[in-house]
């Protein structure tokens, strides 16, 4: 009864206080008196963390049950977000916490407000896989997140005078009380150096890497709570370091830099997270990295598999491993080089065994993102496993010329080295190569991946190439971030929803057309966006009204994302304003969010511009509050929990066939926003489930964006045919929104003019006339409140529990709750 549920809550509330201040005590060494909100929050950290570690510890003990087969997620990125609320929300102990938490005479948000953002990643592919741990968990599927510790993270992002300014991200400078160090589970990894070959006493023919230096990776355990199952999984990150840290005998000689300089060099291994999601920089330290973390991890797997009493035959069997993108796929050559120099293992069996063991996940079809290493670098770096390459390659090869006799045209497409120019090493092609199953991740992508990039090898193996679209985690994204949602829908339908979306979520429908049930729901938006209002007044300055309609786009800041159609019509607005045509424009305010790569000179000036178009439009006394825009700074997890929630229009506008699925997109309709969006990666699925009529469509397809660009794409006779296009592109040019400045947005105009790559003028009618829908639509709230409730009664597919499903059901052959 419920009085025994209250009891029970309340003893709850007083085992949670009394761990907190033990926590406090043994752990921080302070009083209550004393305490600041940093300390509560490391010893409410540290009660949460103690209650996981219990379920951390059986679980580790359950993983020697020789039968299971492990999932282990190789991510050179995890954007894991704060850790704090979500594990309160996963072991079932948030209200109790918060009440707790009074009692000791603090607030709760203030505590969580304390946690630094472990931002051990770019954007979509390090939050896929921090959401794919939280389902693997909840699944209670044997699973290991393997990655790098980096020391810092993605840059802090600061804007002065409309410009991002990076700042370094120091998440590590108060402690993290959510990690493990294991050094016990350390591991020596080669870089450099030459092979030698020899002959072993069996008579074998064996090869020797003498490297030119050794590092040692530690690792450090991070319990990934499941939702109320007592599951903890492990996210198991690398740190580096050197394997002699100090020289005496070079500081004997009084050469003090030489004495730490093995130190610098090892522990830079891991130092820092590249911050660019898009273009592959072909570093010798990025190489490394991937390097490390994949050798560490590998020789893990092995050790692992030693502690459960298998055998190296029943590796496959025991272990199996996804690649989150090429960035960790030197495994494959890796896994090859341990099979065979370590364990002496035959070639043949040694490529059974890691062609079974690894499967491979494509998230970008942008050619500037697919690595390619130069051949030099990789020899310099890692000569034997570019020796293992080789092999691979030659031998793939003579199956394709078997197959495909005299097309050797084929081979040189399908070949893992690119002949062209100084040679490269293609990863993909390893990556794919190498594995037993391919998936792109969504519908249309995993399309355009058999169709284009990977076409050849689709020809050669259909079966191996698999769907998954992506997905997202309701526990953090709906149920920590938006808690007034969320109890609206549970006081309905029960609170089953949040691990079984696919199949609750949807009886939200019944509610659809109840009036009550819609002004609940309207309300419920309302409040969230009042909060975001009084963030952007704290945070920006600049003052928005939560009744207009907020149109929000964060992701990273990129040219296929086009963040700048979206401020060209914006430019247009104003220009209609100032022209007296207001007719059919609904107040709105416009939110940007988003960090550019700070190498990528396009995508910074569209934060100038963005910052800029603001500066002018909200200071415009003819504009008058009818229209503001924003650009929300250091868009990350943490500032994404007051966002989604926040949104009337979500905005997924890419350049049909470029957005390989998005996540944004998921985030943003289950928290009840209405999308504008094109035709591209998930968004399709996202309409065909919410229904075309409750969702904004526009723009060209992939395939006449192929078309367009075909035929010879010429921007510029598209900006002389459409009169409101032409001004706002004038305006931007003559300095309205540079202060008569006409230089500083010359390169922007100039590549729209004369090449757009991606095809925003060519969308941009389309998407001005979509818009005007947007706003005819908002005017009737009552249709308007019922479009968001269908949203998200029909978006349970995109629960990343689905995903993971599919991967252990299709790829991973795994079974899971
Ligand atoms: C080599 C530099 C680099 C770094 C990261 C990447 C990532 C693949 C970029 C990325 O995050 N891709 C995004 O992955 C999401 C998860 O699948 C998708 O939803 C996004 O559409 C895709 O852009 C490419 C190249």
């Amino acid at each position: 009864s419920n009085t025994l549920v209250q009891n029970e809550s309340i003893n709850k509330t007083e085992e949670i206080k009394d761990s907190i201040l033990e926590h406090l005590c043994f752990n921080l060494g302070k009083s209550p008196r004393i305490a600041t909100l940093h300390d509560w929050y490391m010893a409410t950290a540290y009660a949460a963390r103690e209650r996981m570690m219990r379920n951390f510890v059986s679980y580790t003990e359950k993983m020697q049950n020789k039968t299971l087969k492990i999932v282990g997620y190789l991510s050179a990125e995890f954007l894991m977000g704060p850790h704090l609320g979500n594990a309160l929300i996963n072991l079932g102990i948030e209200n109790e916490t918060k009440k707790a938490i009074e009692q000791l005479g603090i607030n709760l948000n203030d505590v969580l407000e304390q946690e630094e953002e472990p931002g051990l990643g770019n954007g979509g592919l390090g939050r896929l896989a921090a959401c794919y741990l939280d389902s693997l968990a909840t699944l209670q599927v044997p699973a290991v997140g393997y990655g790098i510790r980096y020391e810092f993270g993605i840059f802090d992002q600061y804007i002065r005078d409309g410009w991002q300014v990076e700042a370094t991200d120091k998440w590590l400078r108060n402690g993290n009380p959510w990690e493990i160090v294991k050094p016990e589970l350390n591991y020596t990894v080669k870089l450099g150096g030459h092979t030698e070959s020899y002959t072993d006493d069996k008579g074998k023919y064996r090869v020797k890497w003498i490297p030119a230096s050794e590092i040692k990776g530690i690792a450090y355990d991070t319990p990934v709570p499941g939702y109320k199952n007592g599951v903890t999984g492990i996210l198991r990150l690398w740190k580096s370091e050197a394997v002699e840290s100090f020289d005496f005998h070079a500081f004997d000689k009084g050469d003090y830099y030489g004495a730490v300089h093995e130190k610098v060099f090892s522990e830079n291994i891991s130092k820092v997270l590249y911050p660019n999601d898009v273009s592959d920089e072909g570093k010798r330290l990025r190489l490394s990295q991937q390097y490390f973390f994949v050798s560490c991890s590998l020789q893990n797997a092995f050790h692992i598999l030693h502690l459960r009493g298998l055998s190296i035959d029943e590796f496959p069997e025991s272990m199996t491993f996804q690649l989150n993108d090429t960035h960790p796929s030197i495994a494959i050559a890796e896994m090859m080089r341990l099979l065979i120099d370590e364990h002496q293992v035959g070639w043949e069996k040694a490529w059974d065994i890691t062609k079974k063991t690894f499967a491979y996940t494509n998230h970008t079809l942008l050619p500037e993102a697919l690595e390619k290493w130069s051949l030099p670098l990789f020899a310099n770096v890692l000569p034997r496993l570019l020796e293992i390459i080789y092999e691979i390659n030659s031998r793939f090869l003579l199956t394709i010329r078997d197959k495909y006799p005299g097309d050797e045209d084929r081979v040189r497409r399908m070949s893992i080295i690119d002949e062209r120019g100084n040679k490269s090493v293609r990863m993909a092609h390893l990556a794919t190569i190498g594995s037993h199953a391919i998936n792109g991740v969504s519908a249309l992508h995993t399309k355009l991946l058999k169709q284009d990039v990977l076409h050849d090898f689709y020809e050669l193996e259909p079966d191996i190439f698999f769907n998954v679209t992506n997905g997202v985690t309701p526990r953090r994204w709906i149920k920590l971030y938006n808690p007034r949602l969320t109890s609206l829908i549970t006081t309905h339908i029960g609170e089953s929803w949040v691990n079984h979306l696919e199949t609750d979520l949807v009886k939200l429908e019944q509610y659809a057309d109840d009036p009550t049930f819609q002004q609940a729901w309207h309300d419920v938006k309302r409040q969230n966006k009042t909060d975001l209002a009084h963030l952007i007044q704290a945070i920006v300055g600049t003052k928005v009204n939560p009744d207009s309609l907020f149109d929000i786009q964060v992701k990273r800041i990129h040219e296929y994302k086009r963040q700048h159609l979206n401020v060209l019509y914006i430019a247009h607005l104003y220009n209609r304003i100032k022209q007296k045509r207001t007719d059919g424009i609904t107040p709105r305010t416009f939110i940007f969010g988003g960090k550019a790569a700070p190498g990528y000179v396009m995508a910074k000036l569209i934060i100038k511009l963005i910052n800029s178009v603001g500066e002018t439009i909200n200071n415009d006394p003819d504009v008058n509050g009818l229209i503001k825009v924003v650009f929300f700074p250091d868009f990350n997890v943490k500032n994404g929990a007051h966002i989604y929630k926040a949104a009337d229009l979500s905005e997924q506008i890419s350049t049909a066939g470029k957005e390989a699925s998005g996540t944004g997109n998921m985030k943003f309709a289950m928290n009840g926003a209405l999308t504008i969006g094109t035709f591209d990666g998930a968004n399709i699925e996202i309409m065909e489930c919410v229904g075309e009529e409750n969702f904004f469509l526009f723009g060209l397809h992939a395939a006449e964006v192929a078309e367009t660009k075909s035929n010879g794409y010429r921007p510029y006779d598209i900006y002389n045919s459409d009169e409101d296009l032409k001004q706002a592109i004038d305006m931007i040019q003559s300095g309205v929104f540079s202060h008569g400045d006409t230089g500083v947005f010359q390169p922007f105009v100039d590549t729209l003019l004369n090449y757009d790559p991606f095809l925003v003028l060519k969308d941009f009618r389309a998407y001005a006339e979509c818009q005007q829908r947007v706003s005819d639509a908002y005017t009737n709230q009552k249709e308007w409140t019922k479009m968001s409730i269908l949203n998200v009664a029909r978006m349970g597919k995109f629960s990343s529990d689905r995903s993971v499903k599919d991967y252990c059901e299709n790829i991973w052959k795994v079974n899971h709750a």
